[in-house]
């Protein structure tokens, strides 16, 4: 499976019918070994973080097709220094094309090389399409201490900020994040960039907010199951402890519901049934391929109560209640099923 980037990655492409031409693009520069096909291997591939250790080094572009509330694709320039040489056509497109431009820093490494590298793609990108987001990954900083990632972070930031005033340039979107393979930083950073791709957040977040107000939660999440990017989130403030608890959980229900999983391929009338729900993407994740959307419900020692539903295409809503709720879990579940409704008729609207 190709595009004209170079080959597309399969694992994470459920709609191969779709070309990655029509739908919006995030794209990944950096220097090389700086860390940008771990990101994408371990997000989207899956992939043990230890094993990104083995990873050759990417030679050609390559592409991800991410398909969850929008469809969007990841596009991974290899590591280079001359990436905005004048003339270069097809970056430019690329820019063009682009939401979003995530550039990933080694910050376990003397980052002056890569600033100007940077700030030379920062310039000619918002010249071409000055609506992009810039979106500054400060990368590897597991081998950081708490101290000096911060201070690594004000570094970065003041000195790419003054570059672009010096030049006139006041006004570029720009974002910084701290990331890591090794903890859950790389998945929110990720969902972060995600979102400003979606036109409908704002509705999505207040549609949340209004589940929240009226079923006792005290914050919920909207995955994307495989990815485990949070498409939206209500406006209650989110600590990691809580993102990471509720991506915790995806696991082990994803990992539990695989255990009983019958297989529907075999009978017509699950197969239709998996067709109804929109299951049918890919066979071999047996994840979407159940008549029945996964659900489950725990409590944790704090005495909240952790709930996750399934919604639509790969989605789920995952929320942290009070134990006082679950009375009326009948109310709550009521109130999750409207939710279901209009994210799939908001889901109508950007098809
Ligand atoms: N400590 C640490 N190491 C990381 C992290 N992310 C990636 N690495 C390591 O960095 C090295 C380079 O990673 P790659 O993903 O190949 O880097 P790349 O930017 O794709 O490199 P090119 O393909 O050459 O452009 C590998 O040994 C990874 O294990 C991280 O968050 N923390």
């Amino acid at each position: 499976m190709t595009d004209d980037h170079g080959p597309l990655t399969e694992g994470y492409d459920r709609t191969p019918q779709h070309s990655s031409h029509h739908i919006p693009k995030i794209m990944m520069m950096g220097l090389r070994r700086c860390g940008k096909s771990s990101i994408c291997q371990v997000m989207f591939h899956n992939m043990p973080p230890l094993d990104t250790l083995y990873i050759e080094s990417t030679s050609s572009p390559s592409t991800t097709v991410f398909s969850s509330f929008i469809d969007f694709a990841v596009v991974e320039l290899p590591g280079q220094t001359n990436a905005v040489d004048p003339g270069n056509e097809e970056l430019e497109r690329l820019f063009t094309e682009s939401g979003a431009l995530i550039y990933v820093i080694d910050s376990q490494d003397e980052y002056i090389n890569s600033l100007s590298n940077l700030h030379s793609i920062i310039t000619r990108a918002v010249e071409v399409n000055p609506k992009i987001n810039i979106e500054v990954f400060i990368h590897k900083v597991d081998g950081l201490s708490e101290d000096f990632r911060l201070d690594a972070q004000r570094d970065i930031t003041q000195r790419v900020t003054d570059e672009l005033l010096d030049d006139g340039l006041l006004n570029v979107p720009l974002s910084f994040h701290l990331t890591s393979i090794f903890d859950h930083s790389v998945y929110e950073a990720f969902s972060r960039v995600v979102q400003k791709q979606i036109p409908q957040l704002a509705t999505l977040e207040n549609l949340l907010n209004v589940v929240c107000q009226h079923s006792g939660i005290e914050k919920a999440f909207l995955f994307d199951i495989k990815s485990k990017i949070f498409v939206a989130t209500d406006s209650s403030p989110m600590d990691v402890a809580t993102y990471e608890i509720c991506t915790d959980f995806i696991d082990i229900t994803v990992d539990m519901d695989s255990l009983y999983t019958i297989d529907h391929s075999q009978t017509p009338a699950l197969k239709a049934a998996d067709t109804a729900f929109g299951n049918e993407l890919d066979g071999t994740d047996p994840t979407f391929n159940k008549s029945k959307p996964i659900g489950s419900t725990t409590r944790l020692n704090n005495g909240l109560i952790l709930y996750l539903q399934q919604m639509v295409k790969g989605l789920a809503l995952v929320c942290l209640m009070r134990k006082e709720s679950m009375p009326k879990i009948a109310l709550v579940e009521y109130n999750i099923e409207f939710f279901r409704n209009a994210l799939e008729q908001l889901r109508l609207l950007t098809v």
